[in-house]
């Protein structure tokens, strides 16, 4: 029997320099407890044409969250919690591709986690968990953003390989040609990782928006990465941002069928701890996460 179409709830994970979005119906900030610690900031909830829609600030408000210590587990879980489906990323990058400039928008695909120091899983002892993440992004998702993108008038690149770094500091020029030249990659950031991996262990669909700022520091024309010209470039282009981010309801609609990529049912067979070996304290932390399969 077919699974029945349910509400379409699309959560935006806001990046550097994006804090809020405007326009919601019934807007309010809403503080959301989670088994995983407290998520970056409360999130605001509200309706935009009709559509659920929940905002979170991936560093809070006050931007006090440094990449490896925003509480990637919490965010995810509190989203989930609120009963979201999609979940759009709304990223600053570094550009390693000539044509893919500052303000342009890459509508990511494929990552390479080169993060290090960051929990990655919402499973372990007592409960272990494989999921594929092989597609890591939800393509149907990714339609709307890109379509979302060209009706915004941005210019955008469909696909892209995003090297999640460490951080905080900027790679090296070593890093940034390796990165480019031997490992192919298009962009440079430090947050998608472990988000999209955990987004996809709570069964969510993701797709990530990614807003070039500079062009790292192999660019033999432009010099090293600055943060202030970036938040300048982002500031600049943060109403293309926004335009994007409210033409997402439109697109995806009030009722959503299950994801035919499978997003929603990513933990089906992943689980391998017998049932009665499973820790019932971890159990009880999965409940929003995997409480459909355990
Ligand atoms: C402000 S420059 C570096 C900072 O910006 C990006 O954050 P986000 O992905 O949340 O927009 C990048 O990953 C770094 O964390
Ligand atoms: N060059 C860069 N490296 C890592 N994160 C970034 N965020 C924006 N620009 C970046």
């Amino acid at each position: 029997m077919s699974e029945p179409a349910r509400d379409t709830i699309i959560a935006v994970i806001g990046g550097s320099g994006i804090y809020d979005i405007e326009g919601l119906e019934d807007a309010q900030w809403q503080h959301v407890a989670s088994p995983w610690g407290a998520p970056s900031d409360q999130i605001l909830t509200g309706t935009l044409d009709g559509v659920k829609m929940a905002f979170l600030p991936r560093h809070g408000r006050d931007h006090v969250h440094a990449p490896a210590t925003v509480p990637y587990r919490a965010n995810i879980d509190a989203l989930k919690r609120l009963g979201v489906t999609d979940v759009i990323s709304v990223s600053a990058v570094g550009s390693f591709r000539e044509h893919m400039a500052p303000g342009d928008f890459v509508i990511v695909d494929q990552f390479i986690d080169r993060t290090i120091a960051r929990e990655k899983s919402f499973f372990g002892t007592g409960c272990v968990a494989h999921v594929s993440v092989a597609h890591p992004t939800c393509e149907r998702l990714s339609d709307a953003c890109e379509t979302a993108a060209r009706g915004a008038g941005i210019t955008v690149h469909r696909g892209g390989t995003y090297l999640a770094m460490e951080g905080p500091q900027f790679s090296t020029l070593a890093e940034s040609k390796m990165y480019r030249e031997s490992w192919g990659c298009d962009v440079i950031g430090m947050t998608n990782m472990p988000e999209a991996k955990l987004a996809r262990e709570a069964e969510l669909c993701y797709a990530s928006v990614a807003m070039v700022t500079d062009y790292d520091s192999w660019h033999p024309d432009h010099g090293e990465v600055d943060v202030t010209a970036i938040i300048k470039t982002l500031t600049g282009n943060a109403e293309k941002g926004r335009t994007l981010v409210a033409a997402l309801p439109a697109l995806l609609g009030g009722q959503r069928d299950p994801c035919v990529h499978g997003c929603d049912r990513a933990l089906e067979f992943a689980v391998l701890t017998a049932p009665e070996a499973r820790d019932p304290a971890l159990m009880a932390k999965l409940d929003a996460v995997a409480g459909r399969i355990l």
